[in-house]
C-alpha cells in the first residue's frame, strides 16, 4: 500500500546506520587510542624565543594554520613599528637633554646643532602616530595592564579573536567586555597613520642622529620588541615517527616565571607526567638591564647569566622534572654575534669571563660549561639534558633541531616506558 511505512525496511535502515556510526567511532577512537600524548613545555626567560620555537613548531607540523593566522599578526607587526619610532624619539630627545655626545666611536661625530630642531619636527609630525602605542598595546593585551609601563604587549591565549573579529579562537579566556569593533578599530586608525606618516618614520630612521643613537648604543632595535605571552598557551600537533603516532602536546608557557617555578602550583600550568620534555630557553646576549636609558652607568651585577644559571638550577633541581628530557635552548645567537663584532667585550659585562678571547666560540664555550657545570651538580639522575645553540630567526636550522629533538623525546619516551 504506498504511504505505509514497510516497518521491517525502516528498523532494517535504521540499524544499518547505527551500524555505520558506530564504524566510524570505533575508528576514531582506535585513532586516538594509537596516538600517545607527549607532553612538551616551553619554559625560560622572559623574551628568550618560546614562543617563536612554538611558531617554528607550527610551520613544520602545521603550516596551513599559520596562513589562517596570518591577518591576525598585522596590528603586532603595527605595535613593533610604533614602539620603535617612539623609542627612537625618546632615547634622542633624552640625550639632548642630557647634552650627551652622539658617540663615543672613534668616528667624529658631533653633535649638530640643527639636530634636536629637526628631530622635535618629526615628532611633533608622528604625535598621531605613537599616541596610539598604548590604544593598541592594551587592545591587543585584551585590557590587561602591563606592570611598569610601557614593556609591551601580553599575549593571552586567545588574543587572535580579539584582533580578528569575524573568526572564533577556540580558546576561552578571552575578555568578554572588549569590544572587538573597537579592537579593529584601533588596529586600522594605526594602518591609515602608518600609511600617512611613513616618509617621517624613513626621515628618522634615516637622519644622522639616529644612526649615531645605534652605533654609540650598539644596540638593536629588535631587542626592546616585547610581545610577552602571558599564561599558558596550548598547541596540539600530531606528529608521526615512523609507524608511531604522537599527540604532541605543546604549552608555551609565558615568561612570568614566579607563575611557574619551583612549584608548578598555579593552577594553569600543565602537569608534568615522567618521559615529557621540557625545553628550556635562554638568550645568550650580553647586555645590561633594560631599559636602554640606563644603560649609560655601566653596572656588571645586573648581567644576565647568573639569572640564567639560578633560573636553570631551579629547573634542574625541580622534583616535577626529575624524568623529563631537559631541551636547552641558548637562543639569539644572532645577536651575540654581532654584538661581538661590534666590539662589546663581554668581560664587561661577565667579571669571571676575564681575559678568555672575545670571539663566538670561545664566548658560546663559556656559556655552554657553565650550564652544563649546573646540570652535572645539580640535574637529576634520570634527566636527559641536550644542548643547542640557536638563531631562531634561522628557519631551518632551527626546524632541523626540532626534529632531531623530537626524535630524541622520542627514543627516551619509548625508552623510560619500556616500549622500545
Ligand atoms: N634576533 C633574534 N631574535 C629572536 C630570536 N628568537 C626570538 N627572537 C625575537 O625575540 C622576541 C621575543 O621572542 P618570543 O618568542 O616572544 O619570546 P618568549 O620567550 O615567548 O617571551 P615571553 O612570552 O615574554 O616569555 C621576538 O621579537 C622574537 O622575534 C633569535 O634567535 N634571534
Ligand atoms: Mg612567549
Amino acid at each position: 500500500m504506498p504511504g505505509v511505512v514497510d516497518e521491517a525496511e525502516a528498523r532494517r535502515i535504521s540499524k544499518a546506520i547505527d551500524q555505520e556510526l558506530q564504524r566510524e567511532r570505533d575508528l576514531i577512537k582506535r585513532r586516538q587510542g594509537q596516538r600517545k600524548d607527549v607532553k612538551v613545555m616551553l619554559l625560560g626567560q622572559a623574551e628568550s624565543g618560546k614562543s617563536t620555537l612554538q611558531k617554528q613548531f607550527q610551520l613544520y607540523y602545521a603550516s596551513s594554520t599559520i596562513d589562517r593566522e596570518r591577518p591576525s599578526w598585522r596590528p603586532i607587526v603595527y605595535f613593533n613599528v610604533i614602539k620603535a619610532v617612539r623609542t627612537v624619539l625618546e632615547e634622542l630627545d633624552y640625550d639632548f637633554n642630557n647634552d650627551l655626545p652622539p658617540t663615543d666611536d672613534d668616528e667624529s661625530d658631533f653633535l649638530d646643532p640643527e639636530w634636536p630642531y629637526e628631530i622635535a619636527t618629526l615628532a611633533t609630525k608622528l604625535l598621531p602616530l605613537t599616541s596610539l602605542e598604548d590604544s593598541l598595546a592594551s587592545e591587543l593585551s585584551g585590557g590587561v595592564t602591563v606592570s611598569g609601563g610601557r614593556t609591551g604587549v601580553y599575549v593571552r591565549a586567545g588574543w587572535q579573536a580579539l584582533v580578528t573579529p569575524t573568526r572564533s579562537w577556540p580558546l576561552s579566556d578571552i575578555r568578554n567586555s572588549i569590544s572587538s569593533t573597537r579592537t579593529s578599530t584601533v588596529a586600522n586608525l594605526a594602518a591609515r597613520q602608518l600609511a600617512e606618516t611613513q616618509y617621517e618614520i624613513a626621515e628618522l630612521w634615516q637622519h644622522p642622529a639616529t644612526k649615531a643613537l645605534l652605533r654609540t648604543r650598539k644596540l638593536r632595535l629588535e631587542e626592546s620588541a616585547a610581545l610577552c605571552t602571558l599564561g599558558v598557551t596550548e598547541h596540539i600537533f600530531e606528529i608521526d615517527f615512523g609507524t608511531a603516532h604522537y599527540n604532541w602536546l605543546l604549552y608555551d608557557v609565558g615568561g612570568a616565571r614566579h607563575a611557574w617555578v619551583p612549584y608548578f602550583d598555579d593552577g594553569i600550568t600543565p602537569p608534568i607526567a615522567d618521559n615529557d620534555a621540557v625545553f628550556v630557553h635562554f638568550r645568550v646576549v650580553v647586555s645590561r638591564a633594560y631599559p636602554w636609558s640606563q644603560y649609560l652607568e655601566e653596572d656588571p651585577r645586573t648581567n644576565r647569566i647568573d639569572d640564567s644559571l639560578q633560573l636553570f638550577t631551579a629547573i634542574c633541581t625541580n622534583k616535577l622534572l626529575k624524568n623529563s628530557t631537559l631541551v636547552l635552548m641558548l637562543n639569539k645567537t644572532d645577536i651575540l654575534r654581532k654584538k661581538l663584532q661590534a666590539g662589546v667585550e663581554v668581560k664587561k659585562y661577565i667579571t669571571s669571563y676575564g681575559e678568555r678571547p672575545n670571539r663566538y666560540e670561545d664566548v658560546s664555550e663559556y656559556f655552554r660549561a657553565h650550564f652544563a657545570q649546573v646540570h652535572k651538580r645539580k640535574g637529576q639522575s634520570k634527566q636527559q639534558l641536550y644542548t643547542h645553540f640557536t638563531s631562531m630567526l634561522d628557519i631551518r636550522a632551527t626546524q632541523k633541531i626540532i626534529v632531531d629533538v623530537n626524535e630524541a623525546i622520542i627514543r627516551s619516551y619509548l625508552g623510560n616506558s619500556g616500549l622500545a
